[in-house]
């Protein structure tokens, strides 16, 4: 649905340039939810600029269900624009409209009848749960109130897809968790492609389907949310995904020991195989829990067990790799001093 090849945004001034995307390289299928994250300046704000228009890439190209965006001008831009809708950090409602009428804006900007506005913003005013908040303005809205009438406004041109610039950044944990619901519904509803845009990974646990991780301008991991959360590759990644997934390790030293300290994650079902009593019978690795953790990936179970495995080397690399062909994400977390006993 989204196609995003080879593309590169050099900001350029005076006294500087900026390369703030380089080579960037996406698939976004229809119909899915598909969260792009990254730590301040990573390049996620540059990229849903040249999704949506606003920005032009410096090269590249940003394809929308089929047709070729990134170059189109005039009358060709401003009807892709439209089919495009938009949610923002801080909203952006017009504070002198009410909430119907922030909704109604883009449909009169389109120049659809009173008739047809009225029907629709009714409809939409339902959809997002506010039909007892038509008449009330931006400022006697709560946040949560004043996302939903966002959203309803990015709805309105009935939009091929649904851009989220920090939707939810501004918004407490539980009004965070009704937006991503609503989101959630939407997609299910209409088969609507959302990309999300966050510095925040439990955003990206709780809704998305797949997911990019960005540094310097680049996408430094994609891939589906469940693999990317049990088997995170790249450092930010493991970062990110350890925030909301691994509790601290407890501070004993284990230095002395013969002894690895290791992150077993599994998906589903695979959490009921008894990988520690295999671990202990088969591969003499005597085995002890230091933390356990089920979550849920979109509803998907997702559990992280840091083991502490004692043991010869060898013993040990025998039991991590049945645990790999187990299919299970492995993460070395500490690497104990083995003392030989020959
Ligand atoms: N209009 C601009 N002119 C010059 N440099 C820019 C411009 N917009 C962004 N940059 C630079 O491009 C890089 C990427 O910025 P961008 O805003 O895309 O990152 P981000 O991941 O969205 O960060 P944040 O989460 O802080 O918004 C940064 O180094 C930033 O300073």
């Amino acid at each position: 649905m989204i196609k995003i090849t080879n593309l590169t945004k050099l900001y350029k001034n005076k006294s500087n340039k900026v390369q703030a995307l380089k080579n960037v390289n996406l698939n976004i299928e229809k119909g899915e939810i598909f969260g792009i994250a990254g730590y301040s300046g990573a390049g996620k704000s540059t990229l849903i600029r040249c999704v949506n228009l606003i920005e032009r890439p410096t090269s590249g190209s940003v394809t929308i269900d089929g047709i070729e965006v990134s170059n189109l001008t005039g009358k060709e831009l401003r009807k892709t624009r439209q089919k495009i809708g938009m949610i923002f950090q801080h909203f952006n409602l017009l504070s002198s409209r009410t909430a119907y009428e922030n909704i109604a804006l883009p449909l009169e900007i389109a120049g659809v009848d009173k008739g047809e506005i009225n029907k629709k913003v009714t409809e939409l005013l339902k959809l997002v749960g506010l039909e007892d908040k038509a008449e009330s303005y931006p400022s006697q809205l709560s946040g949560g109130q004043k996302q939903r009438v966002g959203i309803a406004r990015a709805l309105a041109n009935d939009p091929k897809i649904l851009l989220c610039d920090e939707a939810t950044s501004a918004l407490d944990p539980d009004t965070t968790k009704s937006i991503l619901n609503l989101l959630q519904d939407i997609n299910e509803k209409y088969n609507l492609t959302i990309l999300i845009i966050t510095h925040e990974i439990k955003v990206i646990k709780e809704i998305c389907d797949s997911v990019a991780i960005m540094e310097s301008g680049k996408v430094i991991e994609s891939g589906k949310a469940l693999d990317i959360f049990t088997k995170p590759k790249e450092d930010v990644t493991k970062n990110f995904v350890k925030s909301v997934t691994e509790k601290e390790l407890p501070s004993i030293d284990y230095s002395g020991y013969d002894t690895q300290i290791v992150k077993v994650s599994f998906i589903g079902n695979k959490a009921k195989d008894p990988i520690i009593s295999s671990l202990i019978k088969n591969f003499n690795v005597d085995t002890n829990i230091i933390s356990g953790n089920i979550d849920h990936i979109k509803g998907t179970p997702f559990g992280t067990l840091v083991l502490e495995l004692i043991g010869s080397d060898s013993d040990i690399n025998k039991a991590k790799e049945y645990l790999t062909e187990k299919d299970l994400g492995l993460e070395v977390l500490k690497n104990g001093r083995h003392f030989s006993t020959a």
